[in-house]
């Protein structure tokens, strides 16, 4: 393995990353060059886990706000976790590279149930592990999974792939003016309540000394750049 910056990576994908340009759902195209990255990755050298979230389909914010018990709502975003972390290790698959999917929400006849133990076994026998099921608690999101199941993977940063670049002094979809950031403490991150993650995935980070870098998934190769240090980016730490 050589000019890798971070060897065990957290990669959080966002569900509507997924969605490619349509307003829902998976598109396979998007999934395949996604997959195509995570690829390149590990035949890097890099140990990957996935935290894939659910809101190109189901978010339980959503739901209530249609009328529907928060707590039913965020069981359907999980199982929405599930479904995407399936497809992403048919399309891991097909290329060559074996995944496991481990849900934090017990689907036993889908897939196997999270644990600490066969996370670490997978990761240290080079599969991809793709943690599913957010939590498996309602009321979480799957920003405080990634930092979770860092943590308790033992990774050297969370890789944040999403629709933006980096963090910015606010949304950069609704400020135009907004400046972004190379780096940032995880106060400076908390204070300054810059909603890229959450509060609570922020503080679980800084607890555990693992860096988050935020960039942006809409280039082919920016996984590759992030993992070598390089790429645009902005990182929180210390
Ligand atoms: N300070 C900020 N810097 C960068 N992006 C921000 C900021 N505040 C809000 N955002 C928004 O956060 C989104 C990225 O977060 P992500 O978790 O991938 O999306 P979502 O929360 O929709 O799942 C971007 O679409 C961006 O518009
Ligand atoms: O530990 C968790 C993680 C996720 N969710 C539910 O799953 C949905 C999808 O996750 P998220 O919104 O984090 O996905 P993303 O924004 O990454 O697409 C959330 O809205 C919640 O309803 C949950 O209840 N507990």
């Amino acid at each position: 393995m050589t000019g890798l910056r971070w060897k065990r990576v957290l990669v959080k994908l966002s569900g509507e990353a997924l969605a490619g340009q349509q307003a829902m759902g998976i598109d396979p195209d998007v999934v395949g060059r996604i997959a195509d990255d995570l690829v390149s990755a590990v035949r890097l050298g890099a140990e990957i886990g996935v935290v894939i979230g659910g809101g190109n389909l189901f978010r339980g914010a959503w739901l209530q706000k249609q009328g529907t018990d928060r707590v039913t709502g965020d069981h359907m975003g999980m199982m929405a976790t599930v479904m995407n972390a399936l497809a992403m290790r048919e399309a891991l698959a097909a290329r060559g590279l074996k995944a496991s999917v481990l849900s934090g929400l017990p689907i036993p006849t889908v897939c196997d149930t999270f644990t600490q133990r066969g996370g670490l076994e997978h990761l240290a026998s080079d599969r991809v592990v793709l943690f599913a099921g957010g939590t498996g608690s309602p009321f979480f999101t799957t920003d405080t999974t990634a930092a979770l199941r860092a943590a308790e993977m033992r990774c050297d940063a969370i890789l944040k792939a999403t629709n933006v670049d980096g963090i910015y002094t606010a949304d950069p979809k609704k400020d135009p003016n907004a400046e972004r950031y190379d780096r940032l403490t995880f106060e400076e991150a908390i204070s300054r309540d810059l909603k890229v993650l959450d509060t609570s995935a922020f503080a679980l980070a800084r607890d555990n000394a693992i860096p988050i870098i935020v960039f942006s998934l809409q280039e082919a190769g920016a996984l590759i750049e992030v993992l070598a240090g390089r790429g645009r980016a902005t990182v929180v730490a210390g």
